[in-house]
């Protein structure tokens, strides 16, 4: 279980990260996640950077590639001494075992390998668009639960997911294969462009492991206080505040 909230720094720049960072106590050491947006414009020295403050983090790239090129890159990645990374599940079986081998042979420790987990269907896909758009005629949960089978028999850690699939996840894998899900909101009203979200409270409920949060936090005039209360929700607390 990931009991900190991991914190999507969306954002374009490392100036944009510093003011967002400049609102937490100093010493507050978070679990945060970096994706393509800020990657792409910062490079591996945003990971470095955001170590070398302490915190832990979460690499997002979703790779999807042939099995040679994901495996030479998560090779790379694992060098950065990144906690979890991620691949699409629907690159197969050889795609996400060549991830875990790059992962492996790429580790500065040994005993400290990387985790990846397989993104199954984008929490801003709904089933409807995923029968259009992708031809698949499975339902969501079935598509989602498979992609999740294989990712274990891949060797992987776990999966990304909605919380809404978490439970069926675990009964058909494991209770400690991770099930990580974003699409996580205060208020289910206010979706943005997620279409399965759920309330952090509920999310455990569900049986997640850990839950991702972006625009909730980052866009918040009081960015701690949203974390704190999306925290004690998590931890399936009250909230008092
Ligand atoms: O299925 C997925 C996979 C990844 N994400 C990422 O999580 C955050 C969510 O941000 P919000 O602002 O809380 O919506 C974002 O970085 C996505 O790239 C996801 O949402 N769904």
């Amino acid at each position: 279980m990931i009991e900190r909230p991991i914190i999507a720094l969306d954002f374009a720049s490392k100036h944009e990260i510093q003011n967002f960072l400049n609102k937490f106590p100093t010493n507050e050491a978070l679990f945060v996640k970096v994706g393509m947006e800020i990657f792409y414009q910062e490079g591996p020295a945003i990971v470095r950077w955001l170590k070398e403050e302490g915190h832990d983090i979460f690499l997002d790239l979703k790779l999807h590639d042939i099995p040679n090129t994901v495996q030479r890159s998560m090779k790379g990645l694992a060098k950065m001494g990144v906690s979890i990374t991620t691949v699409q599940a629907a690159g197969g079986l050889e795609m996400m075992q060549q991830a875990k081998e790059g992962l492996k042979q790429g580790s500065i420790e040994k005993d400290k390998v990387p985790q990846v987990i397989a993104v199954t269907q984008l929490t801003s896909t709904s089933q409807e668009q995923m029968q259009k758009e992708q031809l698949v005629q499975a339902t969501l949960e079935e598509s989602v639960l498979h992609y999740a089978k294989n990712a274990q028999k891949a060797g992987l850690d776990g999966v990304v997911c909605s919380a809404w699939e978490a439970q069926k996840i675990h009964e058909i894998t494991t209770q400690d294969f991770m099930c990580l899900s974003p699409g996580i909101r205060p208020q289910e009203n206010i979706a943005d462009d997620q279409k399965r979200v759920v309330t952090p409270y509920k999310a455990r409920e569900l049986g997640a492991n850990a839950i991702v949060v972006g625009r909730p936090i980052t866009l918040a005039d009081d960015p701690y206080k949203v974390y704190q209360m999306i925290k004690t929700d998590w931890r399936n607390r009250k909230n008092e505040q």
